[in-house]
C-alpha cells in the first residue's frame, strides 16, 4: 500500500462526496483516539479548516481526562471549530424514561452511548448543511466491531478501506500527535474497555488474518501461519459472519417480482 497515494485518494473522496451532496462541510466526532484524529486531519485537508466541525462527546464520570485533552489538542492543532458536550444528561434522561433500562445492561448501555453521539452529530449536520463523516476502519467494518446506527450511523467512511495498522501508518505521515498514535485503542463504552481485549487478538494479527482471508486463503492455513489459537480464529470468523447484517441496507420482502422498487430515470 502506497500510503501517500491512498491519502490523496481519500482526500479527493471526501471533497467530492461533500460536493456531490450539495453540503457545506463535515461534522466529525473527535474522541481523542486515532481513527477520529486521522479522519479530522483528512477532512481539513479536503475541505479546509473552516468547513470542519469537531465535536467531542465525553461522559463526565467515565471518559479519561487524557481523551478530553487529546481531542482538544487535535482541534487546536487543526484550528477547526470545536464543541465539547457532556452526554451524561441525555443518557440519564433515557434511563429515567425507559422502564426496562438499567445499569446491569452494560452492552446495551454502551451501544446507547454510541447512538446518543450519533444523534448529536446529525443535529449539527442538519442545522449546518453538513455531512457526518464516519471514522470506521477496514478492520472494524469487516469484523462488525461497531454499533449499528451508532458510530456506524454516518454518511461516508473515508478510512473504511484502511486496516487499523494502516491507520497508524497514515496518522504518522499526516502528523497526528504521537501520544494519540501510541494510545491503546478503546471504544470507551465502559471503564477500562480496550479493543484488543474485547477482540482477544492484536490488531497486527487480525489485520494479517483478514488480509489473508480476502486474498482467498483458508482460515486454517491463515491461523497456522500467524500462530493464532483455534479460539481466536473461530471468534474472528464468528464476528465476520454474525455482523454481516450491519453492512447491508435493512432487508424487505419482495411482494411481486414485477414490481420495481428503484426509480432509474
Ligand atoms: N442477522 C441480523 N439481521 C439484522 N439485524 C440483526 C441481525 N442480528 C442482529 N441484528 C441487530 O443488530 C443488533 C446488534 O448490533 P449492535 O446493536 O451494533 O450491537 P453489538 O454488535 O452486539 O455490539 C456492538 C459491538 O461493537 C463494539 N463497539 C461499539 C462502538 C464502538 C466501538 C469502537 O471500536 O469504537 C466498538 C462494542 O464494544 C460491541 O462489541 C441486534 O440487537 C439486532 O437489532
Ligand atoms: N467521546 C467521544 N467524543 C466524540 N466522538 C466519539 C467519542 N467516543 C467515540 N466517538 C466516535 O465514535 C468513533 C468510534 O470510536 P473508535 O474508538 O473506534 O475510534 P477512535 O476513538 O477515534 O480511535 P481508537 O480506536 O484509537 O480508540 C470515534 O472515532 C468517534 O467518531
Ligand atoms: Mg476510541
Amino acid at each position: 500500500m502506497d500510503i501517500g497515494k491512498a491519502k490523496e485518494t481519500i482526500v479527493k473522496f471526501i471533497r467530492e462526496s461533500v460536493k456531490e451532496a450539495g453540503c457545506k462541510g463535515a461534522v466529525v466526532g473527535i474522541s481523542g483516539g486515532i481513527d477520529s484524529a486521522l479522519t479530522a486531519y483528512l477532512c481539513v485537508e479536503a475541505l479546509g479548516k473552516e468547513n470542519v466541525l469537531g465535536v467531542h462527546l465525553p461522559e463526565i464520570n467515565l471518559t479519561p481526562a487524557e481523551d478530553v485533552l487529546d481531542a482538544t489538542e487535535v482541534a487546536e492543532r487543526l484550528g477547526i471549530e470545536f464543541r465539547t458536550i457532556d452526554i451524561s444528561g441525555p443518557l440519564r434522561a433515557f434511563m429515567e424514561a425507559v422502564p426496562e433500562s438499567g445499569q446491569d445492561f452494560r452492552h446495551a448501555n454502551g451501544n446507547l452511548k454510541a447512538r446518543v453521539r450519533m444523534s448529536i452529530l446529525y443535529y449539527y449536520a442538519n442545522t449546518m448543511q453538513r455531512l457526518v463523516v464516519g471514522t470506521g476502519n477496514k478492520t472494524e467494518l469487516l469484523l462488525g466491531y461497531f454499533t449499528k446506527y451508532g458510530d456506524g450511523g454516518v454518511d461516508l467512511e473515508p478510512i473504511g478501506d484502511l486496516y487499523k495498522t494502516e491507520v497508524r501508518e497514515m496518522s504518522r505521515v499526516i502528523g497526528v500527535p504521537q501520544g494519540i498514535i501510541e494510545k491503546a485503542p478503546s471504544a470507551g463504552l465502559w471503564a477500562g474497555q480496550t479493543d484488543e481485549a474485547d477482540l482477544g487478538i492484536t490488531y497486527e494479527t487480525v489485520d494479517r488474518f483478514l488480509e489473508m482471508l480476502l486474498e482467498g486463503e483458508r482460515p486454517q492455513v491463515a491461523q497456522n501461519t500467524l500462530g493464532m489459537t483455534p479460539q481466536q480464529r473461530d471468534s474472528v470468523l464468528a464476528r465476520i459472519h454474525g455482523n454481516l447484517h450491519k453492512r447491508k441496507a435493512p432487508p424487505m420482502p419482495e411482494l411481486d417480482e414485477l414490481r420495481v422498487s428503484y426509480i432509474t430515470v
